[in-house]
């Protein structure tokens, strides 16, 4: 329930109970099957530890040809919309009535992280990035908007919901590395995080 301010993110710790937590979990199933995971490229060809898929009008895609927004699954299918469910955890922690057209669903599993960066592949940074996290324990990096400045780190729990915003909307962070199999919420382990964003 606690909401805690470090380096400009808003860190809203328990912001889900754990009903909400499966409750979230089941309107996921029909999107992940079908938007199924797949494990994206960077644009150096390297393969990223986490797979991923996304709901809404527009999905993040990275392959050899870079980072973008794309309106389709690497599939061909259309991503699927995003769930009531997800919207109502952005007017909950943004307050606000513009709602977020991509929903990114990432999947760690065990040995997986997410090196530093910034989310800046949308066309108006004045809008917020919340960002939900659902099952295993993750070690949260924040720095700020320029590399290589000061981190702090936080270990993220399943209902805990991260809003990047104002000074922190261009703030470099990433995922150090999960504590696989510390919830129980997922029945294989692993951790999903939900990312929403404003991207047209
Ligand atoms: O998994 C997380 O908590 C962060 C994910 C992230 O930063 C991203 O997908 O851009
Ligand atoms: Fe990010």
């Amino acid at each position: 329930m606690a909401r805690l301010l470090i380096q400009g993110f808003e860190v809203w710790k328990s912001h889900l109970d754990s009903k909400a937590q499966t409750d979230l979990i089941q309107d996921l199933r029909p999107i992940l099957k079908g938007a199924p995971l797949f494990s994206p490229t960077t644009a150096s060809g390297k393969k990223m530890s986490v797979r991923m898929t996304s709901a809404g009008s527009c999905g993040w895609i990275s392959d050899t040809s870079g980072y973008r927004y794309e309106p389709n699954h690497p599939g061909g299918r259309a991503w699927p919309a995003i769930p009531d469910s997800i919207l109502s955890i952005w007017r909950d922690t943004t307050g606000l009535d513009r709602l977020p057209d991509s929903c990114l669903i990432n999947y760690y599993g065990e040995d997986t992280k997410m090196g530093l960066h910034q989310d800046k592949d949308e066309a108006d940074f004045s809008w917020p990035v919340v960002s939900v996290s659902l099952g295993d324990d993750a070690l949260f990096r924040m720095g700020n908007p320029t590399r290589g400045g000061k981190t702090e780190s936080l270990w993220l729990s399943s209902g805990d919901v991260v809003v990047m915003g104002g000074e922190a909307r261009l703030s470099y962070h990433g995922i150090d590395r999960i504590r696989f199999k510390s919830s129980r919420l997922l029945p294989k382990g692993g951790r999903i995080n939900l990312t929403l964003r404003v991207v047209t």
